[in-house]
C-alpha cells in the first residue's frame, strides 16, 4: 500500500531560500492577499500588506495571525517558545496601508490580489505604474483573466507577470508562474526564486486561461454545480463521492463555497464572455441566485453550506 507523509516545511528566514526580493508589497488583504503576506513575511521579507479600508486590514491581520499559530504549532512542537517568536517576528514585518500608490514606493515586488475584475485591476496598475520604482516587478494573482490583458496598461510589461497562489496559501504546496509575451527572462526568474524563497514548488504556465490548474478545476466545479441544481445528488453525497471515489480533500461544492462564490461567478461570467460557444461555461442559475442573495459560501456563513462563524 502507497504510504502518504505530511510535509512540515521549515519557513524561518535562516533557512529560507535567499531570494532578491526584500521588500514585498502585497494589494489586497482578503482571502489571498492576507496568505500570501502571511509566506511572504514567514521568510523573513518585509511585506506591505494594502487594503481600502482598515477594518479589512484590521480583519486580515488577525487571520494572519490565527493561521501563523497553525504553522508554528507543526513546526514548533517541541519548542513553544520559538513558536511564539517565530508568529511575532513574523507579524511584526508585516505593515498595513490604505494607499497602494504610495506603499509601491519602496517595493521590489508587488503581488496584487483584489477583486477579479479586469476594470479595477487596470485602474491600479496604472496607477502603480507611474509611481513604483523602474525595477519593481508586478505581478497578478489572477484566477482567471490574461495575464498579457492585465499588463496591456503598464509601460514595463517586461517586469510584469502572473504569480498564481492557491487557497489556502500557507498549506498548498504549488506557485504557478505565467509568463507573459512579454515578461523577460530576468523577470521571470526573478519571480520562480521568489516562489522558491516563500516555500512553493513553482511550475511554469504559458498565459493561457486558466493556467494550469484551474483549467482542469473550472469546468469540474461547474458540472458538480449543474449535477446538484439538476437534482441528481444532493450536495453532501456529490461532495462524499470525489472525497471517497476519487481522492479529493473536498469536494467541488466545499471547494466552490471555500473558494467563494463570487469569485467562481467573476470566472465563470468573465470565459462566458470570452468563449460564448463553450456549453461548459454558460452561466448557471443556481449560483446567479447565490450570489444575488449574498450567499457567498464560508466568507458570509453560507453557500451550498451553512457555516458557523467562528
Ligand atoms: C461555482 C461555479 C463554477 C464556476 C467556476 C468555478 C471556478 C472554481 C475554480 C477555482 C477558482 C479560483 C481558485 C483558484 O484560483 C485556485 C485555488 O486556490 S483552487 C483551491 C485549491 N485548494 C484546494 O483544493 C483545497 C483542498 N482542501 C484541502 O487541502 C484541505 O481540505 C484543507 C487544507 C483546506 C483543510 O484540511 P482539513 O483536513 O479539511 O482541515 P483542517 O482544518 O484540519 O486542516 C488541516 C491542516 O492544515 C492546517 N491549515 C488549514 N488551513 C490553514 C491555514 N489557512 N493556514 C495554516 N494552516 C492551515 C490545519 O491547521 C491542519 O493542521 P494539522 O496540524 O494537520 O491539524
Ligand atoms: N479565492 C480563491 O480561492 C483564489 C482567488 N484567487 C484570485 O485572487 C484575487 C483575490 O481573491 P480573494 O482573495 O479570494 O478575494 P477577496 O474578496 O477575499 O479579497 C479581495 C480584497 O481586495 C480588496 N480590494 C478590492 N479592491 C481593492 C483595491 N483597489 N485596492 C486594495 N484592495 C482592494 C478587498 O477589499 C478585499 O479585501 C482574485 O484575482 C482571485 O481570482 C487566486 C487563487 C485562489
Amino acid at each position: 500500500m502507497m504510504q502518504f507523509k505530511v510535509i512540515v516545511r521549515n519557513f524561518s528566514s535562516s533557512s529560507a531560500m535567499q531570494s532578491a526580493i526584500k521588500n514585498v508589497t502585497v494589494i489586497g488583504g482578503g482571502l489571498m492577499g492576507s496568505g500570501i503576506a502571511q509566506v511572504s513575511a514567514q521568510a523573513g521579507q518585509n511585506v506591505t500588506l494594502v487594503d481600502v479600508s482598515n477594518d479589512a486590514l484590521a480583519k486580515a491581520k488577525k487571520s494572519i495571525g490565527t493561521n501563523l499559530s497553525r504553522v508554528a504549532k507543526k513546526m514548533y512542537k517541541d519548542n513553544p517558545q520559538e513558536g511564539e517568536k517565530f508568529v511575532n517576528d513574523s507579524l511584526g514585518r508585516i505593515n498595513t496601508a490604505t494607499d497602494a500608490a504610495e506603499a509601491s514606493k519602496s517595493a521590489d515586488l508587488v503581488v496584487e490580489a483584489i477583486v477579479e475584475n479586469i476594470g479595477v485591476k487596470h485602474k491600479l496598475f496604472k496607477q502603480l505604474d507611474g509611481v513604483a520604482p523602474s525595477h519593481t516587478i508586478f505581478a497578478s494573482n489572477t484566477s482567471s483573466l490574461s495575464i498579457n490583458e492585465i499588463a496591456s496598461v503598464v509601460k514595463r510589461k517586461d517586469k510584469f507577470g502572473g504569480l498564481h497562489f492557491f487557497n489556502p496559501v500557507p498549506v498548498m504546496r504549488l506557485l504557478e508562474v505565467v509568463k507573459g509575451s512579454e515578461t523577460s527572462e530576468a523577470t521571470y526568474k526573478t519571480m520562480m526564486e521568489w516562489g522558491k524563497s516563500v516555500g512553493k514548488t513553482c511550475i511554469t504556465c504559458k498565459d493561457t486561461p486558466g493556467f494550469v490548474v484551474n483549467r482542469l478545476l473550472v469546468p469540474y466545479i461547474c458540472e458538480a454545480i449543474r449535477l446538484y441544481e439538476r437534482g441528481d445528488a444532493s450536495a453532501r453525497d456529490i461532495d462524499i463521492a470525489m472525497k471517497l471515489g476519487a481522492g479529493y480533500p473536498m469536494g467541488p461544492l466545499e471547494l466552490a463555497d471555500y473558494v467563494g462564490l463570487d469569485t467562481n461567478k467573476f470566472i465563470l461570467d468573465g470565459w462566458h464572455k470570452k468563449f460564448p460557444d463553450q456549453q461548459l461555461f454558460k452561466p448557471i442559475p443556481l449560483l446567479e441566485k447565490l450570489v444575488a442573495e449574498g450567499k457567498l459560501g464560508v466568507k458570509t456563513g453560507e453557500g451550498f453550506y451553512k457555516y458557523e462563524k467562528k
